[in-house]
């Protein structure tokens, strides 16, 4: 494995208004596929606040997940990855950020039915640039490791999603601004 985080970093630091240990934390955002309600065949994944800057968060893998017969897609796991990293960047920093790069180790397949812990660390910040990873196991804190992975997720202003959005999708937001998770500072 190369080192990590692959250039130097600053240690991060905890925002003073991140939710406390043990919180449970909102969806971000009601249509996302990793966490959002909306979303019939999503991951609905649920995060807590841990120590420090670590995210706990764990999804239940259904028949909607699979790959193949009865076994996770690994996208999906991936995709549950990205989710719980930058759930643990969004309250941890309270700063709006985007994946720029996502690293996957699949160590043992994942049976439906089972539900994955991943425990989410941030490692260092570099600017606009923040490195995360986590571990994923298997029933249980304590599980065997299934998943780990590394990301680098980019800290961006607000208006990055308001030049790319659809507009109709924007719109909903604006009309109804609950759809929308509290976790973020709107004007840091
Ligand atoms: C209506 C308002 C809605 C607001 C919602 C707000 C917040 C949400 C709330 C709470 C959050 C809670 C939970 C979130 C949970 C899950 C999140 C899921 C996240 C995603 O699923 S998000 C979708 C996938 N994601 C993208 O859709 C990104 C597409 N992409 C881009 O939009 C640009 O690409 C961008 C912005 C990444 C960079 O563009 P840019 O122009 O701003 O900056 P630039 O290119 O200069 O990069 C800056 C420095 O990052 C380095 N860098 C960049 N990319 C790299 C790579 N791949 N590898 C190595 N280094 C990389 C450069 O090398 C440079 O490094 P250096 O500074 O050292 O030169």
């Amino acid at each position: 494995m190369n080192s990590w985080p692959p250039v130097p970093t600053e240690p991060p630091a905890r925002h003073p208004d991140a939710p406390a240990p043990d919180t449970e934390l909102p969806e971000h955002y009601a249509y996302c596929f990793g966490c959002g309600s909306e979303v019939e065949h999503g991951l609905h994944l649920r995060a807590t606040a841990g120590d420090d800057l670590t995210v706990r968060s764990r999804f239940l893998v259904t028949e909607t997940h699979q790959g193949a017969p009865g076994l996770a897609h690994g996208g999906l796991l991936a995709c549950a990855f990205d989710e719980a990293l930058g759930t643990a960047v969004g309250h941890l920093l309270r700063r709006p950020a985007v994946t720029g790069r996502l690293e996957t180790d699949f160590v043992r397949p994942v049976p439906v039915g089972t539900v994955l812990h991943i425990d989410a660390h941030i490692d260092g910040v570099a600017g606009r640039k923040v490195y995360v990873s986590a571990e994923g196991r298997m029933n249980s804190v304590v599980g065997d490791i299934a998943v780990r992975a590394r990301a680098l997720f980019v800290l961006v202003e607000l208006k990055h999603f308001i030049d790319h959005g659809r507009r109709e999708d924007l719109r909903k937001v604006a009309e109804d601004p609950g759809l929308l998770g509290r976790s973020v500072d709107l004007n840091p």
